[in-house]
């Protein structure tokens, strides 16, 4: 018990040797919650709790990983449940799948896979979208969701022209769900929170099964999270929770704050702990974070301090537009690396939205820095990516419509929109799957008698692939890519984007395939890994090992820590958003938003805005954002931009826009636009009403990744072999698939192709040449 206890001061220590009954951790940024859950963990193994018997909850699977990190140096190997809400709920709902409708095979829908479900959905309900957009729809549906509002309740709600038309989409979209064995990202918590709430032996069982319950960043639990903790938390109340109501972000996802300000409400007995040093940041960083939030009414006061020693001031400056923002930033961290304080992994550069980081990215490239972004375009949102993992799906799950609409053409096989339409009509008709649809093709009399056999052909593709279910997830995925063609087709179709390499991601696509092979050499089904694909969030990927610059949304950095942080357009409009400054309680989430980012910082710290920013293609003037006027600006290093130079003397204010009406990004920010027009608890029937249900917040997203594969040194070594030099007769050699003999190169400049049979298996792969990782053995010929 020593060595769990030895390194943490006396609070974290109570904390820690607190077993039985509620428990509620509440203190600020770096002090330590994090580490009280792990090192709590700990200390409950070494008396006598079994592993199973806990389950430690948490927001991102990076969080979760950094926790069994954590673990594991203090009791290696045990096999305590760690990770994410939705991970927990859909492991869950594997095993009850059938209680609520489910076969235990399910799929779970990515944020596009929805859209168009709920498309299908709102054309079948035959609802007029002129009041509500699909969007709109969506929105009202999750929020719903989100309430643990049941179909059946929101139809009996009256309430405003968008929620009564969602009301009528949502059973059709539910039951649509159900037929194709599917649930999208907020049916996770909610069929699992309604599971334990009509079955009370499931929910005894679970209760008594998991004793021990913990989650971190409580704070941003929303209503059907926090009836599934609840409920598993009624026989055994050890409910251990931690939390800072000064870092609660996602209230535009349904986060509820009142959750974590009434734990003691909820559990009376309960024991609170207060934190109150921080171990993270230099005491310059804390002033200014302590300022800040400091004016946001809504909280309860505490003070934030610390033993660290002093560092440097906290550096606030402006620039004259985005791009120098950039260059400046990019040379500053050259010049910190070249002064030897530091090295590239220790700096994290933060930003509102995704959008952002695009003249970073260029900046940082230019200058050979690594680096990595972790934001929207997520690797597995790529087009290639998705259709094959859309194939996979099918092939996991044949009642999958979503994904048999997405390859039913992909690559093309002539079946045109006109067929898909009549198909999916007979299958709406019928009741039945569209791919059992496409079985009985011949029955659909609309049809002529091409497209019927065009689908038959589609038929026994399918089941040739489906054969192959069984076999390891890489040699399924090169199958799959042969027998579809896929390749030929991504040459034929050409598509070449400046930031991405459809071959090189289909390459990638099998890397994972194969490394997830590699760890489950046991339990390595197909079904585990598109679960591991769908709930992958946006810290996932997220690569220690990488000595690499992090970009990132401040939505993504909660709960890590870097030595060094630039948070950057630190610009009205952008921080606070601009739809979130009429709404107060917005208003407020958006300064916790830069509190998050600010106590991010371990010992150096810049915030940064400039006089203009261009935002797709259009120049406008900037207003610094109304938080950089709440900093002790006594106390931190101000610079302004030296050049006077201004494009808008002239004109000015007639160019200043209203809004940022084009900036469209779809990253979480983003839905605090949407829709949400009042307080709807008034028409929640009294058993779902809970007092602590407040502003019900618009629709989650799937938070998303992208690692910037090829670092900067991959894109500009020098010393790479021409693309010329390689002919047919050459012999490579690639880092996962051994040596091999080109036998054939086609195609100029990026574009240049070559067809590479590999020694080991015989297998023949295609790689763009100007991407591809190739050493050249032999030039071979002459
Ligand atoms: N008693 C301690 N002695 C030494 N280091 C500590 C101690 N407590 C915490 N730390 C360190 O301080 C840093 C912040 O801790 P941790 O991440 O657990 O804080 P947190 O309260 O979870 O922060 P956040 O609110 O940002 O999630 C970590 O690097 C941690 O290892
Ligand atoms: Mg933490």
């Amino acid at each position: 018990m020593d060595a769990i206890t030895k390194n943490l001061t006396a609070a974290q220590a109570e904390a820690v040797t607190h077993i039985d009954g509620p428990l509620l951790i509440i203190a600020g940024p770096g002090s330590g919650k994090t580490r009280v859950v792990t090192h709590r963990v700990a200390h409950m193994l070494s008396q006598g709790v079994r592993p199973w018997q806990i389950a430690a909850l948490t927001f991102t699977n990076k969080a979760a990983e950094e926790m069994r990190t954590r673990l594991d140096l203090l009791a290696p190997g045990q096999p305590v449940w760690m990770g994410t809400f939705h991970r927990f709920c859909a492991q869950q709902l594997r095993r009850y799948a059938s209680y609520v409708g489910l076969a235990e095979n399910y799929s779970i829908y990515d944020m596009s896979d929805s859209k168009s479900a709920m498309k299908r959905a709102i054309q079948a309900a035959g609802v007029s979208t002129s009041h509500a957009t699909p969007e709109q729809i969506a929105s009202a549906i999750s929020n719903a969701k989100n309430r643990l509002i049941t179909p059946e309740i929101m139809q009996q709600q009256s309430g405003r022209a968008s929620d009564s038309v969602a009301a009528r989409v949502y059973p059709v979209y539910q039951q649509q769900l159900l037929l194709a064995n599917a649930v999208d990202f907020d049916d996770l918590l909610y069929h699992f929170a309604c599971l334990l709430r009509e079955n009370p032996e499931v929910r005894s069982e679970l209760d008594a099964k998991l004793k021990y319950i913990m989650v971190d960043e409580y704070q941003d639990t929303n209503l059907a999270q926090y009836a599934i903790v609840r409920a598993m938390s009624v026989d055994h109340p050890n409910l251990a929770v931690t939390g800072d109501p000064d870092q609660s972000i996602y209230g535009w996802r349904g986060a509820d704050l009142n959750n974590i300000l009434d734990f003691e409400k909820d559990y009376p007995s309960v024991k609170t702990v207060r934190l109150e040093q921080n171990y993270r940041s230099t005491p310059n960083i804390l002033a200014v974070a302590d300022q800040l939030i400091r004016h946001n009414r809504r909280r309860k006061a505490k003070e934030l301090y610390t033993e660290n020693a002093d560092g440097d001031n906290v550096i606030l400056r402006q620039y004259e537009d985005g791009y120098q923002e950039a260059d400046a930033i990019a040379d500053e961290i050259a010049a910190q690396m070249i002064a030897g304080q530091a090295e590239p992994r220790d700096f994290a550069i933060f930003c509102r939205m995704n959008a952002l980081t695009r003249s970073l990215e260029h900046a940082l490239r230019n200058r050979g820095l690594p680096y990595q972004i972790i934001n929207g375009v997520e690797f597995y949102q790529r087009k290639e990516v998705k259709d094959l993992l859309a194939y996979l799906h099918l092939i996991n799950n044949p009642s999958h419509d979503v994904a048999l609409q997405r390859v039913i053409n992909t690559p093309t096989r002539s079946i045109g929109a006109t067929t898909v339409g009549r198909l999916q009509a007979f299958a709406d008709a019928e009741r039945i799957p569209m791919l059992e649809a496409a079985r009985r093709a011949s029955e659909i009399d609309t049809m002529s008698k091409r497209a019927q056999t065009m689908l038959k052909s589609f038929v026994t593709l399918y089941d040739r692939l489906r054969k192959k279910a069984t076999a390891s997830l890489e040699d399924l995925l090169r199958f799959l890519v042969e027998e579809t063609k896929y390749i030929e087709f991504l040459e034929r179709t050409g598509v070449e984007k400046e930031d991405s390499n459809p071959i090189a991601n289909v390459d990638e696509l099998v890397s994972a395939a194969v490394e997830f092979d590699r760890m489950h050499p046991d339990d390595g089904s197909l079904e585990a890994f598109l679960e591991q694909v769908a709930l992958v969030s946006d810290t996932d990927k997220f690569e220690d090992s990488g000595n690499r610059v992090t970009l990132m949304t401040l939505h993504a950095a909660k709960g890590l820590e870097f030595p060094r942080v630039f948070v950057i357009a630190v610009e009205d409009d952008l921080l606070p958003h601009y739809r979130s400054k009429q709404d107060d309680q917005q208003l407020e989430e958006e300064r916790r938003l830069l509190f998050v980012g600010i106590t991010r910082a371990q010992q150096w710290l810049q915030l940064s805005y400039a006089k203009r920013r261009s935002m797709r293609g259009d120049i406008r003037v900037v207003i610094p954002s109304m938080f950089l006027s709440e900093l002790p600006r006594a106390d931190m290093n101000v610079i302004e931009s030296q050049t006077d130079r201004d494009f808008f003397d002239d004109g000015a204010d007639e160019s200043y826009p209203d809004s940022w009406d084009l900036v469209q990004e779809p990253s979480p920010p983003e839905q605090a636009e949407q829709e949400y027009k009042g307080d709807d608890t008034s028409v929640i029937p009294e058993i779902y009403r809970d007092p602590f249900v407040s502003k019900p917040k618009p629709k989650r997203t799937k938070p998303t990744i992208t690692t910037a594969l090829q670092t900067a040194s991959d894109l500009l070594s020098s010393d790479r072999v021409p693309l010329g030099a390689y002919r047919e007769g050459s012999v490579v050699r690639h880092p996962e698939y051994g040596d091999g003999t080109i036998t054939e190169v086609t195609g100029r400049g990026p574009k240049r192709t070559a067809k590479i049979r590999f020694s080991e298996d015989q297998s023949e792969q295609t790689f763009r040449l100007a991407f591809a990782k190739l050493e050249l053995l032999d030039t071979g010929g002459d």
